[in-house]
């Protein structure tokens, strides 16, 4: 079988990492998880910008209008401090907005933490682009995209990386695998591949 690969921006959203006043964690973070969870071959284009809206917007157009990115993961300012604005940027330059990505992400952050209710984290699609926010603690990173697993490995939440793939493959992005260890791609059996 030939393997496809994919283009994935990564946007830290940060007003002091952006500013060197603290080293970004985010970018390293959503790397480490993706070199881990993706069976496919990938590309990363990475930005760390400040939390303004036009920059965000700008740079989401950017990543998937001229660096052909098919998946956009950001990190933080989902917050409701007044200076959290990813939310807004994101649904501003979105097609369709995929609403379960944020409802699921919720969940999911309830069961590190009582304040997960504070993100508005949101998912859209631009073009044949799938974009979504991440809060931006860099340990939230790993738990949202990948879920809660018990000591046994036995998954006891979802993270949303499951529901990825067969996204991508709707809006007509490359098909991807994942390392089933970490993140099962959840397909329904008509849309599964042949393993090689
Ligand atoms: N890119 C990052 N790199 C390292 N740590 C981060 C990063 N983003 C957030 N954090 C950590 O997670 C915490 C909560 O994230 P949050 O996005 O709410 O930060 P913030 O206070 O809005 O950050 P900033 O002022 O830099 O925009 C931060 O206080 C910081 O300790
Ligand atoms: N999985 C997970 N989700 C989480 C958290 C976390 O630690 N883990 N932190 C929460 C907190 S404390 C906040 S304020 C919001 C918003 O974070 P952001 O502004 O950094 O994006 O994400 C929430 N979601």
């Amino acid at each position: 079988m030939t393997k496809e690969s994919i283009t994935i921006g990564l946007v830290s959203i940060s007003d002091r990492a952006s500013s060197g006043v603290y080293q970004d964690l985010g970018i390293p973070a959503l790397r480490d998880w993706l070199n881990a969870a993706l069976a496919t071959p990938w590309q990363e284009v990475a930005r760390i910008i400040p939390d303004e809206q036009d920059e965000i917007e700008s740079t989401l157009r950017d990543l998937v209008d001229h660096e052909g990115c098919d998946l956009v993961l950001t990190t933080g300012g989902t917050g409701p401090a007044l200076r959290d604005v990813t939310p807004e940027a994101t649904l501003a330059v979105g097609d369709k907005e995929m609403p379960g990505f944020g409802e699921q992400m919720r969940q999911i952050g309830l069961h590190f933490v009582p304040t997960a209710i504070l993100s508005r984290q949101v998912a859209v699609i631009r073009k044949q682009s799938l974009i979504i926010n991440l809060p931006g603690q860099p340990k939230s990173i790993k738990e949202t995209l990948e879920g809660l697993k018990d000591a046994d490995g036995k998954t006891v939440v979802q993270g949303i990386f499951a529901a990825v793939p067969y996204c991508l493959d709707l809006i007509g992005a490359p098909y991807i695998e994942t390392n089933e260890a970490m993140v099962k791609a959840f397909r329904p059996k008509s849309a599964q591949k042949p393993q090689a």
